[in-house]
C-alpha cells in the first residue's frame, strides 16, 4: 500500500479529501471545485503507481471474468491504464483504445461525439478503423477510471457497437453520483465497478459536503 493519511493529498483551493476503499485498497482523493457551489473528489489514475494498478486490474478481472470477454476497449486519456491492467489480469493480449484526438493514421476513423465534465467543450471519440476486425462479432468489456455523466462511456459503448462488437460489460474503478444511470439507460445492468464516490456541495461551515442521493 502507498496510501497513508499522512500521505493524502488534499487540494490547496479546498483542502479537503474524500477517502473511499477500491476493493480493499484506501486511496485519498483531493476534493476540486469545479463550480463555485460543485466539487468532485478527483481520481488520478496515473497518479496511483503501477502496484495500485495491478491491484485495479485483478480486481475488475475477478469480476469481469464471467462476462467472457474476447477484448477490453478503454478510451484515452485515462482509461488506458484499466485497458491495459484488467487485460493482464484476465491474461489477454490485444487491447484496443479509442482515441481523443485525431492522430494522422485516424484520418478514417470510426467517429463519435462526447462531452464530459472534467474537460471543457464537446469532445469526439476515434476508433481507428484498422481495430474494427478486432472488436466485429467480439464479446466486448468497455472499461473506464470513473463513469459519473456516463456521457463518455456512452460514446464508447455506441463506438463499439458501430465497430459491430457485442457489449458484454462495463468495467471502472469508480462510479460517481448517478447521472450517468440515466445516459446508460438499458446498459445500467453492464457496469461493474470497485467503488463509488459522491459529489460535493458546500455545507453551512464553509466544508464540502456529499449532495445527498449522489
Ligand atoms: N472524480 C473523478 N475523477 C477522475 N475523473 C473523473 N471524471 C469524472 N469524475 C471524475
Amino acid at each position: 500500500m502507498t496510501t497513508d493519511p499522512a500521505d493524502a493529498k488534499t487540494d490547496p483551493a479546498t483542502g479537503q479529501s474524500w477517502r473511499v476503499d477500491v476493493a480493499g485498497w484506501p486511496i485519498d482523493l483531493p476534493i476540486v471545485a469545479i463550480k463555485p457551489d460543485f466539487a468532485i473528489s478527483l481520481m488520478m489514475v496515473i497518479d496511483l503507481g503501477v502496484k495500485f494498478g495491478e491491484h485495479i486490474g485483478q480486481a475488475l478481472a475477478a469480476k469481469l471474468k464471467p462476462l467472457e470477454p474476447d477484448i477490453i476497449v478503454g478510451a484515452a486519456t485515462l482509461g488506458i491504464p484499466v485497458a491495459i491492467d484488467v487485460t493482464r489480469a484476465l491474461g489477454l493480449d490485444a487491447y484496443v483504445i479509442l482515441q481523443k484526438s485525431p492522430k494522422l493514421h485516424l484520418a478514417n476513423a470510426l467517429e463519435q461525439r462526447i462531452s464530459s465534465i472534467t474537460s471543457k467543450g464537446e469532445q469526439r471519440l476515434l476508433l481507428d478503423r484498422a481495430a474494427v476486425p478486432l472488436l466485429k462479432g467480439k464479446r466486448v468489456v468497455v472499461v473506464d477510471d470513473v463513469v459519473a455523466s456516463g456521457s463518455s462511456m456512452k460514446g464508447s459503448l455506441d463506438l463499439v457497437r458501430k465497430a459491430g462488437a457485442e457489449v458484454v460489460g462495463i468495467g471502472v474503478i469508480l462510479t460517481e453520483a448517478t447521472d450517468w444511470k440515466q445516459i446508460l439507460g438499458a446498459d445500467e445492468p453492464l457496469v461493474r465497478s470497485l467503488a463509488h464516490i459522491p459529489q460535493f456541495s458546500p455545507g453551512h461551515d464553509g466544508n464540502w459536503e456529499p449532495i445527498a442521493g449522489t
